[in-house]
């Protein structure tokens, strides 16, 4: 029986293992309705946007708060590899993060209910997802084989029914779908009221549009691959933030033996951004995902890339490469791209073996006005 008997799992799983990343540009009101399934978490918050604006995040939580001078002072002239008014500054949370694994969500999504009218723990959704195998080799027609109740169906080979570790968990949304300004502006009423009970392993070479609203990851084994980009003000583009860190990750996992999941869980999704001013962020990404796209579809990573690290300095230089041509806009995100790169081994060292001296002291994080950052509660 391949399935995994994580139905007990109970409300708060690996609660010492997750970090949740919240950018923002709002408020934190929505944490309120989320703290039977996130308040026993510790969650990074990004501020985006004019850090002298004070954020309130409801009492209870245990949490860090990053504002744009706290991320300016932890990584110096790297900084200038973190969007700035896009919600892809979420990326520097993962960063500074010390977890197995992310949970990132936006700050206008609410809990759903599932058919049944039971409230959807997402947490707890996405860690089984995490911690079940992925099957990218071969599709299982009666979908995730490592659920309750179902199995790999007659005709899959038995070599393959060990899977491989699932390295990323994209979760869906009811009521606003994650739609494009275009399809936004045609369909401003259309709402998703369609629950749909399955996860599913994306195939093996075949991409998908990564959405960062209801996403989780495990941190160690993609978390260098999980940059979003250099978007917002002072680029030409935005909202490409999680389409770009999608595509890249997934020819990661791919390249390195990882899966990636879709499907459950569901959560709320209740602002529609307005479409007139998506489509101005967007509209470059429309043309230019024409030639991204294929760009990623036809790459192959060379064999000494053995660590999503190794394979996103190479997946830099590529895109200089074959981008440029686009537009000059690639060659500053592939030199963004090494930034990152540079800046996630500086906060996150290689950890030394045991015989070796004391590991590298965290580093240190206070808030930009001086006083320490401490978990607050
Ligand atoms: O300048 C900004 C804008 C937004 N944020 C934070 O990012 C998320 C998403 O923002 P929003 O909900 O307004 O955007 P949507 O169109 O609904 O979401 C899609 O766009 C992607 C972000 O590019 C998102 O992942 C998609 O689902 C919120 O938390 C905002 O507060 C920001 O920090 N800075
Ligand atoms: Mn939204």
């Amino acid at each position: 029986m391949a399935g995994y008997n994580l139905e007990g799992i109970e409300a708060a799983p690996l609660k010492d293992d997750v970090d949740i990343v919240i950018p923002t540009i709002r408020s934190l009101d929505f944490l309120e309705q989320w703290r039977p399934f996130l308040q026993h978490y510790h969650l990074i918050i990004v501020q985006d946007g004019d850090p002298s604006i004070k954020i309130k995040v409801p009492e209870g939580y245990d949490y860090e708060l990053y504002n744009r001078n706290d991320i300016n002072r932890i990584l110096g002239p790297r900084a200038n590899c973190i969007s700035y008014k896009d919600g892809g500054c979420r990326c520097f949370g993962f960063m500074v993060s010390k977890k197995k694994y992310i949970y990132t969500i936006d700050d206008d999504c609410f809990v759903a209910k599932d058919p049944s009218g039971k409230e959807i723990n997402v947490i707890a959704q996405h860690i089984k997802n995490l911690e079940t195998p992925s099957t990218p080799h071969y599709f299982n027609t009666l979908y995730d084989p490592f659920r309750e109740g179902t199995d790999f169906v007659r005709g899959y080979p038995f070599s393959l029914r060990e899977g491989v570790q699932t390295a990323i968990s994209h979760g869906l949304w009811l009521n606003i779908p994650d739609y494009d300004a275009p399809t936004q502006l045609v369909k401003p009423r259309e709402r998703n009221t369609r629950y749909v009970d399955a996860v599913m392993t994306i195939p093996k070479g075949v991409l998908y549009p990564m959405c960062g609203m209801n996403l989780a990851f495990n941190r160690e084994l993609v978390g260098p691959a999980m940059y979003f980009g250099l978007m917002g003000e002072g680029q030409p583009i935005s909202r490409y933030d999680d389409m770009w860190a999608g595509w890249a990750a997934k020819v990661v996992c791919d390249h390195l033996g990882f899966g990636v999941k879709t499907g459950l869980p569901y959560l709320w999704h209740s602002k529609a951004s307005n479409p007139f001013v998506n489509l101005k962020k967007e509209h470059k990404g429309l043309h230019w995902q024409e030639d991204m796209v294929p760009f990623f579809q036809n790459l192959r990573l060379s064999k000494e890339s053995d660590t999503a690290a190794k394979c996103y300095m190479e997946l830099s230089k590529m895109t200089k490469e074959k981008l440029t041509k686009v537009d000059p806009y690639f060659e500053k995100l592939a030199d963004a791209m090494v930034t990152w790169i540079e800046a996630w081994e500086e906060l996150n060292p290689p950890v030394k073996n045991e015989a070796s001296e004391e590991l590298n002291p965290p580093v240190k994080k206070t808030q930009s006005d001086g006083e320490d950052v401490k978990a607050k509660g």
